[in-house]
């Protein structure tokens, strides 16, 4: 899928002041947006985040995830080296969308986990398209990142549409008792990477 640039305006945030790029999926009229920090124009990898909506995460202070924790460490990374890039992909509920994910989430309430919760609903376990990042880092002429996550799908699907990753960069925020199983269906299911030991903060 190809998305268009439409506007760029000025987003103060309580890390810093990014700048906050508008994009639309023109098939489906999607909208996405990146949030810039720094210098564009430097060829020197860029600290990035790909961060797929969760409203429940990232709005709605849920703990089931830690896609809030991520959010917010991702944007205070940003703004503490001065420099970087998050792309905020509206693919709520790993492309399910909320509505199927509040279905999943109430399949998880009864004993499913994240991957078998999509599965009873007829859906892949990732549904995920990244491609609209490559047309977005083309637009802001950002040609190399290093990359926040800790989803190797991930990595192997942005360097598959030819983004270059120079470093993945662990992203450990969050974890509690809420989402603690949450989290080891993604290592044991999804090979998400975890450390075993983390001393991580679960306060936002
Ligand atoms: N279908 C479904 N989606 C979920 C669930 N929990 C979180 N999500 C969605 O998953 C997406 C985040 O994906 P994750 O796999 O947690 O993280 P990731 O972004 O792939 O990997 P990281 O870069 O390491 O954070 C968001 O779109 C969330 O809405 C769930 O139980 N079921
Ligand atoms: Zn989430």
């Amino acid at each position: 899928m190809a998305v268009r640039y439409i506007q760029t305006c000025r987003l103060p945030t309580p890390f810093g002041v990014f700048d906050m790029h508008g994009f639309e999926e023109p098939d489906t009229g999607k909208e996405h947006v990146a949030l810039t920090l720094g210098d564009l124009d430097s060829p020197e990898p860029m600290l990035a985040r790909t961060h797929s909506e969760c409203l429940t995460g990232d709005a709605l202070y849920s703990m089931r995830c830690d896609c809030g924790y991520q959010l917010e460490e991702a944007l205070r990374s940003i703004a503490r080296e001065g420099r970087g890039i998050l792309m905020y992909l509206r693919q709520e509920g790993r492309g399910i969308g909320l509505l199927n994910k509040i279905r999943a989430y109430n399949l998880q309430d009864q004993g499913a986990d994240t991957v078998e919760a999509n599965e009873q609903l007829g859906f892949a376990a990732d549904l995920r398209d990244y491609s609209m990042c490559r047309d977005m880092l083309e637009h802001l002429g950002i040609s190399s990142l290093r990359l926040m996550t800790n989803n190797p799908r991930k990595v192997d699907a942005l360097t598959d549409l030819g983004i270059d990753i120079a470093e993945r960069v662990p992203l450990h925020v969050g974890r509690n008792p809420h989402n603690e199983h949450y989290l080891n269906t993604k290592q044991s299911k999804l090979g998400h990477w975890f450390e075993t030991h983390q001393d991580d903060d679960p306060a936002l």
